[in-house]
């Protein structure tokens, strides 16, 4: 049997119906309705047990508080209104960047 699985892009478009239809009682909607300051609280609180679990060998933990940081990052990313296009497109900006980066402290070696 498989394991089932969610995408980053399907529970990017879950949290930002959230947004535009709220259900009450979602922990989602109640995250929007306490607004930024809030979001930020839990993101930087979820950032340090990200941290706290890396430093232990116990990996469902470590992912456990991973998938808790993405989806916290995700509401984020919705209440400033920015998109996972976005993000894909800085970071494929980076691509081409890094490599000619690479290649010029390569040849600066020699
Ligand atoms: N992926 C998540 C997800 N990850 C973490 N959490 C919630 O984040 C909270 C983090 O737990 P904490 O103990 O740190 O926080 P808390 O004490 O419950 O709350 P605070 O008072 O600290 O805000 C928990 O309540 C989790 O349920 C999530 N809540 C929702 N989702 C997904 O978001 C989508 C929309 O779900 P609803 O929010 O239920 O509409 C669905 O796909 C859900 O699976």
């Amino acid at each position: 049997m498989t394991a089932s699985k969610q995408s980053i892009t399907e529970l990017y478009e879950l949290i930002k119906d959230r947004q535009t239809q709220p259900i009450p009682g979602s922990y989602t909607d109640y995250l929007f309705t306490k607004g930024l300051d809030k979001i930020l609280k839990k993101v930087g609180e979820e950032s340090t047990e990200v941290i706290v679990a890396a430093k232990n060998p116990d990996d469902a933990a470590f992912i456990l508080e991973v998938a808790d940081l993405t989806y916290h990052v995700l509401v984020l990313m919705v209440e400033r209104g920015i998109t996972l296009d976005q993000i894909e497109a800085e970071l494929a900006s980076r691509e081409g960047k890094m490599s000619r980066l690479k290649e010029r402290s390569s040849i600066n070696k020699y």
